[in-house]
């Protein structure tokens, strides 16, 4: 059973079709990277998938579970990072992990001692007790991936998780979620840089225009180029010739 199945998923915002038909299986254990141009509808679709966006078509299953069928047990099973949802951030850092976990149904202590872990482990203790509307972006980012962990979920969706995040801080999320996967959670991410995708991730999809291009190991949609090489080849859009004349100065 895959750990995500995603069916015929297709959704419209009036005259735009955002994902126009994507089936998809992420399996179990995999590290799946979601690529994609700007637009091309992997935030509709990660949205469809957990539980945020009602699709217009189609169907998404979690480990089996239907996502709109049966969404508590379905949401049990996942943790999210999405993009560009409000996090309620007159919270303190500390407090919003706490809040998460006791929405989880989770006991005080055991939140307590996760929140202490995630903190530590995100770089985030020095800042635990400032509020998350004065976090920077990538602390921001950091505070929201440590909401989505405390639970343990299963399976991982999560939005550009590495965006706006430093150096060491990314480094440190990777090895979680490297050591995540390896005890068999299943984690898809999406992202625009290629390099990260094709070091971190063992399957990898590609969409664009809301449609499916290219699925498999990365191994298998590389096929012998540079993810990048056969992003571009796939995707194209690259501008020949000299635009923007007016701007060099030369
Ligand atoms: N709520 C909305 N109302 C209207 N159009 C929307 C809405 N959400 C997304 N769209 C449109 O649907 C398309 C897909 O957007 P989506 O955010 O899924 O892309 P994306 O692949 O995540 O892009 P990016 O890489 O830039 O984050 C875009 O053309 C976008 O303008």
């Amino acid at each position: 059973m895959p750990a995500v199945a995603l069916r015929g998923l297709a959704k419209r915002f009036d005259e735009k079709i955002a994902v126009d038909g994507i089936s998809l299986d992420v399996p179990v254990g995999s590290f799946f990277g979601l690529v994609g141009p700007n637009g091309a509808g992997k935030t509709t679709t990660l949205s469809m998938a957990t539980g945020l966006l009602r699709p217009d078509f189609g169907t998404a299953h979690i480990l089996g579970v239907d996502m709109w069928q049966d969404p508590l047990h379905a949401k049990k099973l996942l943790g999210t990072l999405p993009d560009g949802v409000r996090l309620f951030d007159r919270l303190s850092g500390e407090q919003l992990i706490t809040y998460a976990g006791l929405l989880r149904g989770m006991d005080r202590v055991t939140v307590a001692e996760r929140a202490k872990d995630l903190l530590a482990a995100l770089d985030l203790t020095a800042d635990a007790g400032n509020l998350v509307v004065d976090y920077s972006a990538g602390m921001t980012k950091k505070i929201a991936l440590a909401s989505a962990l405390v639970h343990a979920p299963r399976v991982l969706v999560l939005d550009e998780p590495f965006e706006a995040v430093d150096p060491v801080s990314s480094a440190n999320i990777t090895d979680i979620l490297k050591g995540f996967v390896a005890s068999g959670g299943t984690v898809i991410i999406s992202s625009h840089v290629m390099d990260l995708v094709q070091r971190l991730c063992d399957h990898v999809a590609i969409v664009a225009g809301g449609r499916l291009l290219a699925a498999g190991t990365v191994e298998q949609v590389r096929g012998g180029m540079s993810l990048e090489e056969r992003f571009m080849s796939l995707v194209g859009g690259r501008h020949e010739g000299e635009g923007l004349s007016w701007l060099r100065h030369s």
